[in-house]
């Protein structure tokens, strides 16, 4: 099976371990992590080596089938009993992408159909689903990033927020991928990219991907964009998302709520790159969805940098949640979501007949 390679390799199989760039140590150090279980994978998600809604849900996969090798030796029982401990440890890794749960789901799903298969032959089947969604992944975003890029007009300015890009999946990215189609058809584009305080996603992996790929790119801080849009410097707003509920509302990045707010004030459209992996009908609202609270150190400074004075309470909600009426339309690889279809009755009825 011909991989697509990307020129930015988020996760890369060596034909024994995947090894996932270190978004931590980006853009100053290009460093691979190399995982050969569960639990490495998991440490790799929680720690944010990997991030990134889609880039969580490949690696879960790939974690779940390198347990499934390194366990493929043992007892039918302690198989069963090990591997199930890979599922939570991969579950409990971060809790608002629900790309992460999508994908063990899938694992499960596969695993506990061949009740019949030894268990090298299982490890083998799960290893195999584990390319797939990762290759599945890139196409997705090369579908999506077409029907995306019929929103954006030669010669946008457009505004992300956070890294929706490669680095944020197996390769061309959601949000950014939609800008790289945009290019691709023929598209002038210029990026606003604000720095998404405080892991810096934006500043550190936003603007040093496009960089890479010399698409125009400007960086700003996150108080910005504001200023920005009312001199009418901002054509569109382009996000990825870590999980939409039913009904339309948007978890994604802190701050993202703030630029939707902004985005409508100046009636600029604010567009949301969804794949169907991030939809999650068993939710009503955006109410229901779990919002991550990271470490305060996160908050305080960046590596040895600190700036927060020793004893200050911190709070670091590392999401929040846009409702849907902010929402222009949804970018998904079966096509557009407009905000008309989202307020008249959410994403059921597209989705059940969209989903493969
Ligand atoms: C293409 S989904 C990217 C999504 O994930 C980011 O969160 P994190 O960096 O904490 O994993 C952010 O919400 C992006 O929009």
């Amino acid at each position: 099976m011909k991989r697509v390679m990307e020129r930015v390799q988020t996760l890369r199989w060596n034909g024994k371990q995947i090894e996932l760039i270190d978004q931590r140590l980006l853009p100053f150090r290009t460093e691979y992590v190399a995982c050969d279980s569960a639990k490495s994978v998991a440490g790799a998600i929680r720690d944010m080596v990997v991030r990134g809604a889609p880039a969580i849900g490949v690696a879960a996969a790939y974690g779940i089938a390198l347990e499934a090798r390194r366990l493929a030796g043992t007892m039918p029982s302690v198989f069963a009993e090990r591997l199930n401990e890979g599922f939570n440890i991969l579950a409990a890794s971060r809790p608002t992408a629900v790309n992460l749960f999508w994908a063990l789901d899938r694992m499960r799903k596969l695993w506990l159909s061949h009740p019949d298969k030894s268990l090298k032959e299982l490890s083998g089947i799960l290893l195999q689903e584990a390319h797939a969604i990762l290759d599945e992944d890139i196409g997705i975003n090369r579908k999506m990033g077409q029907y995306g890029a019929t929103l954006l007009p030669d010669g946008a300015k457009v505004l992300t927020h956070c890294n929706a890009g490669a680095l944020a999946t197996a390769g061309h990215g959601t949000a950014l991928g939609v800008f790289r189609s945009a290019i691709e058809a023929g598209k002038r584009l210029s990026v606003f990219a604000d720095e998404t305080r405080p892991f810096l996603q934006g500043a550190r992996l936003t603007a040093w991907e496009l960089l890479q790929e010399n698409i125009p790119v400007t960086l700003i801080t996150d108080n910005m964009s504001g200023y920005l849009m009312s001199r009418g410097e901002i054509d569109a707003v382009v996000v990825g998302t870590d999980r939409v509920a039913a009904n339309g509302d948007v978890a994604n990045k802190i701050g993202t709520y703030m630029v939707a707010v902004l985005a409508k004030r100046h009636n600029i459209p604010f567009y949301v790159a969804c794949p169907l992996s991030t939809i999650d009908l068993s939710l009503a609202t955006g109410s229901d969805i779990p919002i991550e609270e990271r470490p305060a150190n996160e908050v305080k400074g960046f590596r040895d940098c600190h700036w927060a004075p020793e004893g200050v309470a911190i709070r670091n909600p590392a999401f929040d949640v846009t409702p849907a009426e902010l929402v222009t339309a949804l970018v998904t690889e079966k096509g557009i979501v407009t905000n008309d279809t989202l307020m008249k009755g959410g994403l059921s009825g597209f989705v059940k007949n969209g989903r493969q």
